[in-house]
């Protein structure tokens, strides 16, 4: 597809970052999240930086922790949780405190966004609460990728897609509970994704590269709700990827 036709999901893939390791992926990754974390900080006296959970991350996180960044300006929060207490295993909270908020990085303001023993409106609220303690838009937002094409925690034929995927919802989180996904859930809506400066899309395995090109040749946003992140003209998705 020639440049001039292209949709913003076909720009987005072409001009996806294509390292050789998955190491090196989070080392290019972490880099540039932190330079923007710098320049968000001096323009504006702080930072926001939204993390997904799940295990890609985790060399991001341990690399970015140990670049030298004014941590205490920085405010970090999810991009969804898991609905489970924060001693869970599968807590991206948990992840996030045991991966990134170490040595200087522990100097962070952090803002979980699931609040235990609640039902999920009261669980919706808690979230968008926290949500509004960060700086906005955003400053960095990384999301990571599901090789079903779910991003945060919106999963095909969730009957929650649709809200989270409206682009005409005051709501900055919504409770999902896809048939496939373990886990009831917590998920950013998409218009409160888009409210960043920069967000970027970090995938490993060829498994996951193949479900976003279906993902964009395909353009079915609830058969690959990451199509939805990637086929919208207000920020750009940088794509970070390696086998
Ligand atoms: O459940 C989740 O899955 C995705 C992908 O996780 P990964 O383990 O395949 O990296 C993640 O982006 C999302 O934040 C998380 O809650």
């Amino acid at each position: 597809m020639g440049i001039g036709r292209a949709t913003p999901a076909t720009q987005t893939l072409e001009a996806a970052q294509r390292f050789a390791s998955p190491a090196q992926t989070a080392g290019a990754l972490a880099q540039r999240v932190s330079e923007v974390i710098r320049y968000g900080v001096k323009a504006r006296g702080r930072a926001s930086l939204l993390v997904p959970g799940g295990r890609t991350p985790i060399p991001v996180f341990e690399r970015l922790r140990t670049l030298a960044l004014p941590w205490d300006q920085v405010y970090v929060s999810l991009t969804d949780e898991r609905r489970v207490p924060e001693d869970d295993e599968a807590s991206n909270a948990r992840l996030v405190r045991t991966h990134l908020l170490q040595e200087d990085a522990a100097r962070a303001h952090f803002y979980p966004l699931h609040r235990e023993g609640v039902g999920e409106r009261a669980d919706e609220a808690a979230c968008g609460a926290a949500l509004g303690l960060l700086p906005r838009p955003f400053d960095a937002v990384i999301l990571g990728m599901g090789s079903d094409g779910h991003t945060a925690s919106m999963f095909p034929d969730d009957p929650a897609l649709s809200r989270a995927l409206d682009t005409a919802t005051d709501s900055r989180c919504v409770a999902t509970q896809a048939p496939d996904a373990p886990y009831a859930r917590l998920t950013l809506t998409l218009n409160t994704l888009l409210q960043s400066r920069w967000i970027a899309l970090h995938i490993t395995g060829a498994a996951k590269w193949a479900t976003l090109r279906k993902a964009v040749d395909g353009g079915d946003t609830h058969r690959f709700p990451v199509h939805a992140l990637l086929n919208q003209r207000h920020v750009p998705v940088h794509v970070y990827y390696s086998p």
